[in-house]
């Protein structure tokens, strides 16, 4: 049996002199206020079992990593539809560029960069009376926690900083790639990134992607383990942006990332890690959870290759 605590113990003694590396996302008023320094982890294994390192009470928002929740409503309701509106394919550039989805057409590369994650949002937008609280409700029941909230103020900074996201969205609009109105999808899409969590409850959300689609906690069957398999492919290459073949060599395993400084990672059959430290590299990753989990991965020697 592993040991995954002390795995975890030696995890955070590896990463101790990155954490003051990198830089807190600026670009967002509300997140330039976290502080450098700051790491928890958590690792939730398909049998039910949290182990946990670092400040694990610690709250931040969910940011990017919302994309893959965002995916998994809208698989739940759309099949190839969805994918007539956004891609498969890694997009090799940064997560909020503008100048591939002008060349395709309004049609994003991924659902896990920007324009791709809002195209999705605005297709669940048309099936979802209630958007945010039900997306609100939901990590509630996966996570285990149902006081999860949204950070009003990380949401209503992106809101007055939307140009960038809003132009994304204008210009998929021009191209016929956009049903509802934009504004009130960004609205959604920023409320959606500013889910506040900490590293255990994240871990726990997305055990079901470790679990062929089953989150044992809410006790609700998310995806098929079709879907789960197809969803983990996608994250594998396209969910750390123009870093993921950077992450698939060092780590080896799908994962999501956010400017907020976390990461998910996942094993399927045995666990989803979540890190969270706010030094951001010139990706938008964070360097000591892409460090945390090439470290974790090396002892475990458990990645999916
Ligand atoms: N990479 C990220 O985490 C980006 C999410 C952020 N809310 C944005 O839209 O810019």
């Amino acid at each position: 049996m592993t040991d995954y605590q002390a795995v975890l113990d030696t995890t955070l003694s590896h990463i101790q002199p990155l954490l003051l590396s990198g830089k807190v996302a600026d670009y967002i008023p509300a997140l330039a206020e976290q502080k450098l320094g700051q790491f928890a982890m958590a690792l939730h294994t398909i049998d039910g079992k949290t182990y946990t390192v670092g400040d694990c009470q610690a709250r931040f928002t969910v940011q990017s990593v919302s994309k893959v929740m965002t995916l998994t409503m809208a698989l739940q309701r759309y099949e190839d539809e969805l994918w007539q509106r956004v891609g498969k394919e890694p997009s090799g550039t940064a997560f909020n560029s503008l100048t591939q989805l002008e060349f395709e057409n309004g049609i994003p590369r991924n659902p896990f960069i920007n324009a791709g994650a809002i195209v999705t949002c605005d297709a669940l937008f048309s099936r979802l009376g209630a958007p945010i609280y039900t997306m609100l409700e939901q990590y509630r029941r996966q996570s285990g926690n149902d006081k999860v909230v949204i950070n009003k103020k990380v949401a209503q900074s992106e809101f007055e900083h939307r140009f960038r996201n809003a132009a994304m969205a204008y210009l998929m609009k021009s191209f016929g790639n956009f049903t509802n109105e934009v504004e009130e999808v960004l609205w959604c899409y920023f409320n959606y990134c500013a889910i506040e969590i900490n590293c255990a409850e994240l871990a726990r959300t997305f055990s079901y992607l470790s679990n062929q689609g089953y989150c044992a906690q809410s006790q609700q069957q998310l995806l098929s383990a079709k879907q789960t398999k197809q969803l983990n492919s996608l994250l594998f290459t396209s969910g750390l942006y123009d870093a993921a073949g950077d992450f698939a060599y060092r780590v080896g395993m799908p994962g999501k990332s956010g400017v907020s400084g976390t990461i998910i990672a996942v094993v399927p059959g045995k666990f989803t890690v979540a890190v969270w430290s706010p030094g951001l590299d010139k990706f938008g990753n964070s360097v000591a959870g892409i460090a945390a989990l090439e470290c974790l991965s090396e002892q475990l020697n458990t990645a999916i290759f």
